[in-house]
Formats: C-alpha cells, sequence, structure tokens
C-alpha cells in the first residue's frame, strides 16, 4: 500500500548549530497508529514540526499523501491535522466558535452539521458555548482535538496527548484514537509513556539524538527483542548452581531458592525441556515453575542505554 507519509534523509540543523535530526527515513501507512518514543530532547517534536510545516528541514524530503511539503505546502498541510501539547490561543472563545474557525483556516467550507458531529463525538456538545478558559484540562484537551480534526485531515498528530491527565481522561484519549484510526485516520503520536505505545500502537519508532534508531511492529519487536525468564522454586535452596548446568547460565536468586534462567522470546522451547530434564538428573527439585516477558518498557531502556 502507498505511504501516506514518507520521510526521506529529513536532517535539521538549527541555527546554533545544534542538530536535531539526522537523515530520518520513515514511511507510515495509512489507517496506522505509529508511536515515535524517545527521551527528552531526543527530536520527535522537531520531526512533527517538519511534517507540519512549523519548522524547515535543512535537509531530505517529506510527503504527505504524495504531496510535497515545501513545494506542495497546501495540499500537503490540508491533510495534517495537529494537537499540540498545549492550547495557547483562543482562551477567550466558545468552544464551537473557536472548531469551526480552525475549519476555515484551511480554506474548507461552513459545515455546521460536521462541527456539530465532531464535538458530539469528543462529548464536547454540551460546552460548545462556553468559552475555552473555563473549562477544565481535559475538555481543553478534547478542543484541541476537535481543532486539529475541524479541516477533516487524513493525517493527526499528536505530541504527547496524555502528559498529565488523570488516568480517566488518559483511558478516553486512547479510545478515541482508536476511534480516528478506525476512521481511516493515521495517527502518529509522541509519548514518553511507554505503557502507552504498548497499549495503542501497531508500530514504534525510536529517537534517539536525533536518530531513528528502530522501527518495528509492536508485536514483532516484543518477540523479537523482549526477553523471557523461566524462574524455578526450588525444593530446597542451593548453594550454587550445578558445574553440569553451567552452558545455560543460570542465576541463584532469593538466597538459593529461586534459580532462574533467562532466554530471548524468539528462542524454541526445546531446550526449556532439556534444562528441566537436566535439572532433575543434577538432583536439584522445584516445587514451582513461572515464566515472566520482559514489557516493551524493559526493551526500551535497553535500547536507549545501548546506544548511550
Ligand atoms: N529552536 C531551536 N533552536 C535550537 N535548538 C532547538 C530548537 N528547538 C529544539 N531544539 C533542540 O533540539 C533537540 C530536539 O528537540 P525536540 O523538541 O525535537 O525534542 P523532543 O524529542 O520533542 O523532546 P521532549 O520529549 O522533551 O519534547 C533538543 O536538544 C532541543 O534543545
Amino acid at each position: 500500500m502507498q505511504s501516506i507519509i514518507s520521510i526521506s534523509g529529513l536532517s535539521k540543523t538549527y541555527d546554533g548549530g545544534f542538530q536535531a535530526l539526522k537523515r530520518v527515513d520513515l514511511d507510515v501507512a495509512p489507517g496506522e497508529i505509529f508511536a515515535l518514543l524517545g527521551p527528552n530532547g531526543a527530536g520527535k517534536t522537531t520531526l512533527i514540526s517538519i511534517v507540519c510545516g512549523l519548522v524547515k528541514a535543512t535537509g531530505g524530503s517529506v510527503q504527505v499523501g504524495g504531496h510535497d511539503i515545501v513545494a506542495d505546502y497546501r495540499a500537503a498541510r490540508s491533510l495534517i491535522g495537529l494537537v499540540p501539547q498545549e492550547l495557547s490561543t483562543d482562551r477567550f472563545e466558545s468552544v464551537w466558535d473557536t472548531v469551526a474557525f480552525s475549519r476555515g483556516l484551511f480554506g474548507k467550507p461552513k459545515n455546521p452539521a460536521y462541527v456539530e458531529k465532531l464535538l458530539r463525538d469528543l462529548s464536547l456538545w454540551s460546552k460548545k458555548d462556553e468559552r475555552i478558559l473555563a473549562l477544565s484540562g481535559g475538555m481543553k484537551r478534547r478542543v484541541l482535538i476537535a481543532k486539529a480534526l475541524a479541516h477533516e485531515p487524513r493525517v493527526l498528530f499528536l505530541d504527547e496527548p496524555t502528559a498529565g491527565v488523570d488516568v480517566e481522561l488518559r483511558r478516553d484519549m486512547w479510545r478515541l484514537i482508536r476511534e480516528l484510526r478506525d476512521t481511516g485516520v493515521t495517527v502518529i503520536l509522541t509519548t514518553h509513556y511507554i505503557d502507552e505505545a504498548e497499549e495503542m500502537a501497531d508500530r514504534i519508532g525510536v529517537i534517539r539524538a536525533g536518530e531513528l534508531i528502530l522501527v518495528e511492529e509492536k508485536t514483532a519487536l516484543i518477540a523479537k527483542l523482549g526477553r523471557k525468564e523461566l524462574i524455578l522454586q526450588l525444593g530446597a535452596p542451593l548453594a550454587e548452581v550445578p558445574a553440569s548446568l553451567a552452558r545455560y547460565g543460570l542465576e541463584l536468586r532469593r538466597e538459593g531458592c529461586e534459580l532462574a534462567y533467562v532466554y530471548d522470546g524468539a528462542r524454541e522451547h526445546a531446550d526449556l525441556a532439556a534444562l528441566l530434564t537436566e535439572l532433575t538428573a543434577a538432583g536439584v527439585a522445584f516445587k514451582d515453575i513461572r515464566t515472566t516477558q520482559s514489557s516493551l518498557e524493559d526493551i526500551f531502556v535497553d535500547l536507549v542505554k545501548e546506544r548511550a
């Protein structure tokens, strides 16, 4: 399928000489939820800002829906909605006016039925005549989304959509993002919350110091990089791992009461069976057995650490 966003060799060096993006390549398919993860200052906002036309790249190119974001700026920009982290303007305007005005900014004809649907879908209908400044933080976030969707974009960028919101609103936002995706909107979100990416994303990109160091399907990423642990609760504490089992690299824990075997998630189960047989042969009795799988968070921390 043709990409809705195609980024090629994208670089950004800010005026002071700081290189915020280093030859980033990325293709996003229509209807995906793509999460961009990275530590503070990694370049996430810079990347989004370039695609949205707010910051000028110093190298490379970006196409949105087949339109070059520089040569064909208006066509590209009309396909994009951006939900920034904070609402900075329109504080005195009503919810309705600010959303309807955003639509007008893109030269779209008035469409009260669409604006009404948008406000209803975002549970903002009862607030349509209220001034923005009178809304709660959660409602303001919804207004930001409504504004971003007012011109019916095909791609929605959300910059840290749930930073600083409570658990309930966070769940609401996640539901909303999925619903948008179900209507065919492509969603690209940046987040510091690994669990958010784990919950929401189809694909994950990890950016570090301006480089996109990894792009992978979420499930493949967890399967490929995730580690599993087999933990045996021993019948009696062991002082040391029997020499005959050395090749497994077993680890004794909890004062010799537990034996852990760490293996990579993609590995066949065959050597687990061999391990258990060899344990029995070595006279190591166990009374319980459990496995754990590393989360996306563990993987992310390892990744960022590795390249540090
Ligand atoms: N206008 C600017 N002039 C100079 N440097 C800048 C400018 N804007 C951003 N930077 C630098 O570029 C780097 C990337 O910033 P960016 O905001 O893209 O990171 P981020 O990944 O979005 O971070 P955060 O997670 O903290 O929002 C940072 O080191 C930042 O200080």
